[in-house]
């Protein structure tokens, strides 16, 4: 399979998917999610796979959500140069494409280990949120910036993090914008480890041999039935999905996104109600 903003391998019983954008702090475009989203049906139907990581290149970001600098009133640039293996997935808005790569991780019958080795920020950080197991470097931080930027994820990415960190934290993590170190996030249940960053590969490693060396059924028959008590959240992450399309629209959403990209402070003052 040929990709152009990720790395796919397969060894060892294992898959990994590695965006590959590290310029751009591994933000992602549709085309990266369709990547994504293909590399990990190819593992979800490989026999030889029993575990999957996701991670990013280089050592600034694991992914710091949607590519801010593609995004205007119609939402995030959908017209991709190269195909990602899956017809029409090109036409989908960006948002549609990322709750699919949710959906995947979530359901995909083997589990996924989100090895996170810098930002985890905004769309990114959801991705992070659904993996099954995350190990951390020391010098990750986590965090969400919709409110900040013009965007939301009000599915996976808030309802689901309440049932992660509790309902408060959830809440601060979402309307304060802030940062949290990987300390915060172990601290919060956000993350299973953290390690310095030089022994990070090695944890994650170890600890995908470990799920290797366990029975797959039991495996996934307990992944499905740790899911089955937030699979509604699925039928709000899709209604979300559509508001925050409709949401990219609006002045107040582009103030968000237009500031972030002039580095100014947004002015959100008018669009109070
Ligand atoms: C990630 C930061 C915290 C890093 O801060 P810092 O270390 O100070 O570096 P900067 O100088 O800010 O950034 C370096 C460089 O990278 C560029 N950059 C950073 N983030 C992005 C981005 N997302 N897109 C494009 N470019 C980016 C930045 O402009 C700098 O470029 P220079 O040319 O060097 O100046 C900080 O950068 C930060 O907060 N970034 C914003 C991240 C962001 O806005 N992400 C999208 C969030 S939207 C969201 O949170 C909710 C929506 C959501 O989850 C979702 C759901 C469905 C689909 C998509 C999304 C989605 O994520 O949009």
């Amino acid at each position: 399979m040929k990709f152009q903003d990720i790395l796919y391998t397969k060894y060892d019983g294992k898959a990994r998917v590695t965006i590959n954008r590290p310029n751009k702090l591994n933000a992602f475009t549709n085309q990266t999610l369709q990547e994504m989203i293909s590399a990990l049906l190819d593992a979800w139907t490989d026999k030889n796979i029993g575990v999957i990581i996701i991670t990013g290149a280089g050592d600034r970001a694991f992914s710091v959500g949607g590519d801010q600098s593609i995004r205007s009133k119609d939402g995030y640039a959908t017209s991709n140069s190269e195909k990602s293996g899956l017809e029409g997935l090109e036409n989908l808005p960006l948002a549609n494409n990322h709750a699919m790569l949710l959906q995947i991780i979530r359901t995909i019958p083997k589990p996924v280990v989100a090895m996170v080795n810098g930002y985890a920020i905004g769309g990114g950080h959801v991705i992070h949120v659904v993996c099954d197991l995350s190990v951390a470097s020391e010098k990750a931080k986590f965090g969400q910036v919709g409110p900040r930027v013009g965007s939301f994820d009000a599915g996976y990415g808030s309802a689901y993090l309440a049932r992660i960190v509790g309902e408060k934290k959830a809440r601060e993590i979402w309307y304060l914008c802030q940062q949290y170190t990987a300390e915060d996030a172990l601290k919060m249940g956000l993350v299973n480890k953290v390690v310095p960053p030089e022994n990070l590969e090695e944890e994650v490693e170890k600890m995908c041999d470990t799920l290797l060396s366990h029975s797959p059924t039991a495996l996934a028959a307990l992944k499905a039935s740790f899911n089955a008590d937030t699979e509604a959240i699925w039928g709000i992450h899709s209604i979300a999905g559509i508001a925050l399309n409709l949401y990219y629209g609006t002045d107040e959403a582009m103030e968000g996104r237009n500031a972030f990209m002039e580095k100014r402070k947004p002015d959100f003052s008018k669009f109070r109600k």
